[in-house]
């Protein structure tokens, strides 16, 4: 848990130094700096912001550098400095570290922000990584090969945009590069089908707390990006052809998502074993639509919610039980929940629902509001809450 945190130049912050408790609501104005706030502890875990890419985008105005330190309840320390021209230097105990997933280990995060309330309807790439965020905390080998396989899948794109006729040459060194990505395919399915088979109770669990109305309706399936009951190199090869001349491999891991299927009533007779292939690209029969298509805004972001809360009891668990068989992970890290514009879309029904969800759970929280209205109820919830007001960039607090 973050009991200390001290932001440099990040957007409008320009110094920031705070204590901070188990519950920490951030109140202020349009662009005072709340965002900001809970970006610069995402930046501090996972080296990026969840706004923009580049740094010089979210590093103060005329300023080189942006820092973030923060101190852990187990004394340990953790910082993070971005430059503009986005080289990052990050510490770990004073001391350097060169790889970001040290820091993201010592500190996960989840966000809930009203970015990601699209992304039932986007594109895989941010639901792939909400899986992938569950399973880099609960399985350790599989960032290793997550790395690997997103290195050779560029070495393959590149040289797919590059021509359309491939020499022998090139040939043999795609279908090493092939052969390479099918074994870490293979083990990066096995690590999210585990993790996802995992999930799936807790997640319903979720769904019966936060939407009890539709918990019947809902289930939540795995595609895993292509067949995988025949190796990835083979099916690659396959579909040579159709790749030079798109200029990009189509199929793989990096096309994985997971979808939110809605079951009407007239389907509610299907048994369960029918929907729940995890393996399966083509769209179950018997659940016709996506949630995201009959769900309202606040729904969606109820749905949204349970995805990311249901995580949290799944990943103490593994956690807990890591420290009982010492494989490794880092069973001292408390997950912190980052919840910006916690009331948006929200009514007051959901907005308690959602919170009382969330002081189940054992983690951190920050949220952002734009008014002091949840103030009662979150005194109701937490014991000792910390709740800041944020005010051009300057923060106070109030117990
Ligand atoms: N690189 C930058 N340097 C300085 N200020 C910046 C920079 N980027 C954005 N800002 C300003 O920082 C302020 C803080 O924005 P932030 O999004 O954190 O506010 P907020 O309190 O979350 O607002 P809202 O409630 O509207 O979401 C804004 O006024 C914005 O114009």
């Amino acid at each position: 848990m973050i009991e200390r945190l001290q932001i440099s130049n990040l957007r409008n912050l320009t110094q920031v130094d705070l204590q901070s408790t188990v519950c920490n609501l951030i109140i202020g104005a349009n662009g005072s700096g709340k965002t900001s706030l809970l970006e610069a502890i995402f930046l501090l875990s996972r080296g990026k912001s969840f706004r923009h890419h580049q740094p010089k985008r979210y590093i103060q105005h005329h300023k080189n550098a942006t820092t973030v330190h923060a101190r852990l309840n187990d004394a340990s320390t953790l910082a993070i400095q971005k430059q503009a021209d986005a080289t990052t230097l990050l510490r770990l105990n004073q001391t350097t570290v060169y790889n970001q997933s040290i820091l993201t280990e010592q500190l996960p995060t989840l966000l809930i922000d009203p970015s990601t309330m699209d992304m039932l309807e986007q594109g895989s790439a941010s639901r792939r990584q909400l899986l992938d965020w569950l399973v880099f905390h609960m399985k350790q080998g599989f960032h290793p090969q997550w790395v690997a396989y997103q290195r050779l899948l560029k070495q393959r794109n590149s040289l797919l945009k590059k021509t359309q006729h491939l020499t022998q040459v090139q040939l043999a060194e795609l279908r090493s590069w092939d052969k390479g990505l099918s074994n870490h395919a293979a083990l990066i399915h096995h690590y999210r089908e585990q993790v996802f088979t995992e999930w799936q109770p807790y997640f319903a669990k979720s769904i019966v707390q936060l939407l009890p109305e539709y918990a019947e309706q809902l289930s939540l399936s795995y595609s895993a990006g292509y067949d995988t009951s025949v190796a990835l190199d083979i099916q690659l090869n396959e579909r040579l052809e159709q790749d030079l001349q798109l200029g990009y491999t189509r199929i793989g891991n990096h096309r994985a998502d997971i979808h939110v299927y809605w079951r009407s009533d007239d389907d509610k007779s299907t048994p369960s074993s029918e929907y729940a292939d995890s393996s399966d690209m083509i769209k179950p029969k018997a659940l016709k639509e996506q949630a995201a298509n009959v769900l309202s805004r606040g729904e969606k972001k109820l749905l949204i919610t349970a995805l990311r809360l249901s995580q949290l009891p799944l990943l103490l668990e593994s956690k807990a039980e890591a420290m009982s068989t010492h494989n490794g992970l880092s069973p001292k890290a408390t997950p912190v929940v980052l919840l910006d514009d916690v009331t948006a879309e929200l009514d007051n029904r959901a907005i308690q629902i959602l919170l009382s969800t969330l002081a189940q759970l054992p983690c951190q929280v920050f949220m952002s509001s734009l008014t002091d209205d949840i103030v009662p109820l979150i005194k109701d919830l937490w014991p000792h809450p910390i709740v800041f007001h944020m005010k051009q960039g300057q923060i106070s607090s109030f117990l």
